[in-house]
């Protein structure tokens, strides 16, 4: 029979410390070219200059005439019409106009233009009402993107926009970091497939589809290794496989004191081990370690320490190795619409719904913040740093909280 360990041979180190030893370890993994225009989600590895105007050319802001303002309010003579994509054929000469769409190149001759709803059209003769400045509704050469502007700096994550901005210009390949592959291996006797029959006592793997979940959401490609049973040997072979095919391992399961507890001791046969428990609620058992460069971790296996762990200590690595310039969650103020009352021996990061309310940010908490309660989870856009002690903070009072969702509010109110 094994003996249980009775104390721990990793110390306790801290939250700051514990990032700092995952983030100098974190860098970018290299680059690749890929389409820009189905680019979403990636992390731009250099940085994009402007390669034209934008406009090329002076363009008309609105529907209406072109003319020239130097010929003040007299009636101008209508000679043609331009429209956006149509053929330019004329040259404006003094006391001429021309009908203008909005988005038509400005025909030589005019200077300015103006809207149709200041004028009128009789007979063959544009009448204005308004004088007009030379440059009047005009949309400049460079207006939108000055030739040789920097548009978007490396390390920068590509949205909706940045695809615009991309395609507005023609810039139809770019150069992004790579997406770390990320396997995931759940641990555990008593874990089963959820699909499976549960036998009386036995336990649903949720966190490896939790965790794949996560992964993906922060941007990397997961790769399921299964479920390991208890077995030194089955566990090292599949954590083998998996850094085998992937860039970075995270374990579940079997990181504290049990006597199945075998992640830690084998990180330590196969790599580093750089940290084993961390002064952090939940997730204590947390380990980070490193095996021929690759960054493993081994987090918990109750739901809630293995997803709040991947929140603060796996995702920021994550972005990070793909060249995110701002690889970690806003840290806000919240003003607390309860007490809340701390853990006397770690900081704890309770899991709470901010709102946005009479110009501050409110945080509720989940309900129960138990490491099994997953439905603590549910909802949440934030995690409530609050230290270790004795003294309930009351409603009203502010903490720091990381916000890991969009704000809860009630949409635009004028
Ligand atoms: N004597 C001590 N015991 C424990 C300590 C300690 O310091 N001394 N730490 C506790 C803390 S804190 C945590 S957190 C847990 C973490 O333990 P493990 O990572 O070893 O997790 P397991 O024992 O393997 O499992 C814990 C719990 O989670 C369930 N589980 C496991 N895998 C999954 C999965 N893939 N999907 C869903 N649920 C899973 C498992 O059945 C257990 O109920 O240790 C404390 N113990
Ligand atoms: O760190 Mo454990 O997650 O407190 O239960």
């Amino acid at each position: 029979m094994s003996v249980l360990i009775r104390e721990s041979p990793y110390p306790m180190v801290s939250i700051a410390d514990a990032t700092a030893m995952i983030m100098e370890r974190a860098q970018p993994l290299g680059s690749e070219e890929i389409d820009a225009l189905t680019a979403l989600g990636r992390v731009l590895a250099n940085d994009i200059t402007a390669p034209e105007d934008i406009p090329d050319v002076p363009k008309s802001a609105m529907d209406g005439y072109a003319l020239r303002a130097g010929d003040s309010l007299a009636p101008r003579r209508v000679v043609g019409e331009l429209t956006a994509g149509g053929p330019s054929t004329v040259t404006l000469g003094p006391g001429e106009a021309t009908r203008i769409m909005t988005g038509a190149p400005m025909p030589p001759g005019a200077d300015a233009m103006i809207p149709v709803e200041m004028t009128e059209e009789r007979d063959g003769m544009l009448y204005i009402q308004r004088e007009l400045k030379p440059g009047d509704y005009v949309h400049v050469v460079g207006q939108d993107v000055a030739r040789g502007q920097t548009v978007l700096t490396a390390g920068t994550t590509i949205g909706a926009p940045e695809i615009g901005i991309l395609a507005t210009l023609g810039i139809t390949r770019i150069t992004a970091y790579r997406r770390p592959r990320v396997a995931v291996l759940a641990t555990g006797d008593e874990v089963v497939e959820p699909s499976e029959l549960r036998p009386g006592g036995a336990v649903r793997d949720s966190n490896r589809y939790t965790l794949m979940a996560a992964v993906r959401e922060a941007g990397c490609e997961p790769i399921s290794l299964g479920i390991a049973r208890d077995d030194i040997a089955v566990q090292r072979q599949a954590i083998l496989r998996g850094l085998e095919q992937a860039d970075v391992l995270i374990t579940s399961g079997g990181v504290s004191m049990g006597t199945r507890d075998l992640i830690k001791p084998l990180l330590a046969e196969l790599g580093t081990v750089h940290f084993g428990r961390i002064a952090f609620k939940p997730g204590k058992p947390t380990t980070f370690a490193t095996v021929n460069g690759k960054l493993v971790f081994g987090l918990p296996g109750f739901p809630v320490s293995s997803l709040v762990s991947f929140e603060v200590f796996v995702r920021p690595a994550l972005r990070a190795l793909q060249g995110d310039a701002r690889p970690f969650r806003p840290q806000v103020t919240v003003t607390l619409g309860q007490p809340v009352r701390p853990s006397p021996d770690r900081p704890e990061y309770q899991r709470i719904i901010v709102s946005f309310q009479e110009g501050k940010l409110v945080a509720v908490t989940t309900g129960s913040q138990n490491s099994s309660r997953l439905l603590s989870l549910r909802g949440a856009n934030g995690l409530l740093l609050v230290p270790a002690g004795d003294t309930v903070y009351p409603a009203g009072s502010t903490l720091p909280a990381l916000l890991t969702g969009p704000l809860i509010g009630e949409g635009t109110t004028w």
